[in-house]
């Protein structure tokens, strides 16, 4: 019999439960995972109640099933501990924030994890988009399509300085950003600046999306982080409560459209994908990114 997504999830946290906390490791801080190996980075600082979680799958943070599952599973982790307020979301490679969703899961696709692939995106996009935690990206690199919408659940985004890029992409791809990519990014810069980025297929430099609203603040490289921590004691000074119920009021009804129409979403991306000309068109984007090299 299939599992639920709770219940692999829930599988899943049972595997990857126990905290490691290395001889090392401050006492404050724990680690919900550290191995090298680890394609997400976690760690809860027990005394700030702010956990960072750090994108780890290099080269380019390309988000294929697993990395999506472990975020999830991670992410689920961190809202059930109690004294965890807030989520730094980066990346391990400077440079590289995120390259979008693995355009080898796209590819030549085997249906079922087609299917689980999209699921475990849009159950990661509504952990994200309604989290409890306050939310806070440190973009330090290039965030094209997939991590541009990953970077856009969370509550407030900085962005490192240099020849950086962030948009929603996709049609540069051949393929269409979905009501969902829409919605969150309408939500954040609106509905005209939507309108071009997204039939444009804009990558914004860092000026240009500081000036749409895209991120809230463009920062040299090596000051990402610490910017990162100050913004979250503002976002952790608001009583919870009152912050989580009103981000629950601004953003519940985007999440709900989605959860209403979540399976018939996975039927249009399944058909859609699968069709003879995205393919093509996604097989033209991935020779293109080849020679880019040569
Ligand atoms: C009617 C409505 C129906 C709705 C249907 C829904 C349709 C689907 C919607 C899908 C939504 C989202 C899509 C995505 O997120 S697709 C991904 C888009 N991403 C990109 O366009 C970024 C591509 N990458 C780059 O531009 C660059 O890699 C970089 C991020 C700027 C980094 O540059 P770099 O020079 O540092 O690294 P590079 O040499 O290019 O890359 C290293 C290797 O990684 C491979 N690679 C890069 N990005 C991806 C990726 N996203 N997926 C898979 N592989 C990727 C690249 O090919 C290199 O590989 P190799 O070393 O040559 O083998």
């Amino acid at each position: 019999m299939a599992l639920s997504f709770s219940a692999k999830l829930m599988r899943g946290v049972s595997r990857c439960a126990a905290l490691v906390t290395p001889k090392t490791a401050p006492t404050s801080c724990r680690y919900f995972s550290s191995a090298e190996n680890s394609r997400v980075l976690v760690n809860l600082n027990d005394k700030t109640g702010v956990a960072t979680m750090q994108l780890n799958r290099p080269p380019v943070n390309s988000l294929n099933l697993e990395v999506l599952t472990d975020m999830t599973i991670a992410l689920d982790k961190l809202q059930t501990e109690k004294d965890c307020r807030g989520m730094i979301l980066t990346s391990s490679s400077p440079g590289i924030f995120c390259a979008g969703l693995d355009i080898m899961e796209m590819y030549n696709p085997q249906e079922d994890r087609l299917r689980e692939f999209w699921r475990t995106l849009q159950e990661l996009w509504k952990m994200m988009y309604g989290s409890r935690l306050a939310t806070i990206a440190a973009i330090n690199g290039h965030s094209p399509a997939g991590g541009c919408l990953l970077s856009l659940t969370c509550d407030y985004r900085i962005m490192a300085q240099g020849k950086f890029t962030i948009g929603l992409n996709e049609t540069l791809l051949g393929i269409v950003a979905p009501f969902w990519f829409q919605d969150t990014m309408v939500n954040t810069v609106g509905h005209r600046e939507t309108e071009r980025a997204l039939q444009l297929g804009l990558l914004y430099s860092g000026e240009n999306a500081l000036k749409v609203g895209l991120i809230d603040e463009l920062v040299s490289p090596e000051k990402v982080m610490e910017t990162a921590e100050g913004q979250m004691q503002m976002w952790l000074k608001i009583p919870d409560f009152a912050r989580q119920l009103t981000k629950e009021q601004l953003r519940g009804p985007t999440v709900q459209k989605l959860a209403q129409h979540q399976e018939a979403d996975i039927d249009h991306f399944v058909n859609f994908i699968t069709k003879k000309a995205i393919q093509k068109s996604l097989e033209m984007y991935l020779n293109m990114l080849k020679q880019k090299k040569k």
